[in-house]
């Protein structure tokens, strides 16, 4: 199976899109990715949805908000971040934005002067910093050769550093089979308790959520929606019937069913 993913090759996406798939093919944001899964052109797609020390890929959860896209399976990495330069004698630092952030105390500390650069990837950033001694690229420490050193190994802030990773498919492979689910609700609504309502939806029912994140909609100042992640297969009719309360909840709005999936945990 063809994946599609964030490239160039050797970013994070591409190591987590190599558990899914034998050839991988890039594009270098992940709106484009998310556009070529919608439109069927790649069977599947790997995106970044959230890391440990950032949080959301915001980016990634507006994309999937707006398409029709399924969810078929959640890849968990650990993520090491190494320096990679030509030499020491470097002015910028060029990478991803998350990864720009998850480094953030480390560059303050040991490089108060650098200016940093956000770049469509890591390995953008690690192709810049090949071609321009002057630049400094963070990714993962396999991107080195051919005249990048490993300047300094680890570099994140926090020791325990993990990305989570969505894989999607066009909306014909939704799956209701998995431990898991996401969904995306709109109420288009808002009074007191319309939160609570939404959270009782899952609690009476004895479902877990893993996450639940609001995003603005767009439409206007202070309107949102909501990223909803639980523990349960949309097969189980404790899912159905929550879902049928949200929906209501969500009468004005609507309800994204993104689909059922399993966790896998991959680590290279
Ligand atoms: O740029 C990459 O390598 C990506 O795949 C995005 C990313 C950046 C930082 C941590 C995890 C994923």
């Amino acid at each position: 199976m063809q994946a599609v993913t964030l490239g160039p090759a050797g970013t994070y996406s591409h190591r987590a899109a190599r558990a899914v798939a034998d050839d991988v093919a890039f594009r270098e944001s992940v709106s484009a990715i998310v556009d070529a899964v919608n439109t069927g052109e790649y069977e599947r797609g790997v995106v970044p949805i959230e890391n440990s020390i950032e949080g959301s890929v915001t980016e990634t959860l507006d994309a999937i908000a707006s398409s029709n896209i399924s969810v078929t399976r959640e890849i968990v990495t650990p993520i090491r971040h190494a320096l990679l330069a030509q030499s020491e004698e470097f002015s910028v630092v060029a990478s991803h934005s998350q990864a720009l952030a998850q480094c953030r105390t480390y560059l303050e500390t040991n490089y108060p002067e650098v200016k940093l650069e956000a770049v469509a990837s890591t390995a953008r950033g690690v192709e810049r910093a090949r071609e321009d001694s002057s630049i400094a690229g963070i990714g993962h420490p396999d991107n080195a050769g051919e005249g990048l050193s490993v300047i300094a190994e680890d570099i994140q802030d926090q020791s325990s550093n993990a990305t989570r990773f969505f894989v999607i498919a066009p909306e014909s492979a939704r799956s209701d089979a998995g431990g898991k689910s996401t969904v995306v609700v709109y109420p288009n609504a808002n009074y007191p308790g319309l939160l609570l309502e939404l959270l009782e939806a899952f609690a009476e029912r004895n479902i877990n959520l893993s996450r639940i994140e609001s995003r603005p909609s767009g439409n206007r100042l202070g309107d949102y929606l909501f990223h909803v992640d639980f523990e349960a297969g949309l097969y189980e009719e404790r899912a159905q019937d929550a879902l049928d309360a949200v929906e209501e909840i969500a009468s004005r709005g609507w309800v994204k069913r993104l689909g059922s999936y399993d966790s896998q945990h991959v680590l290279y």
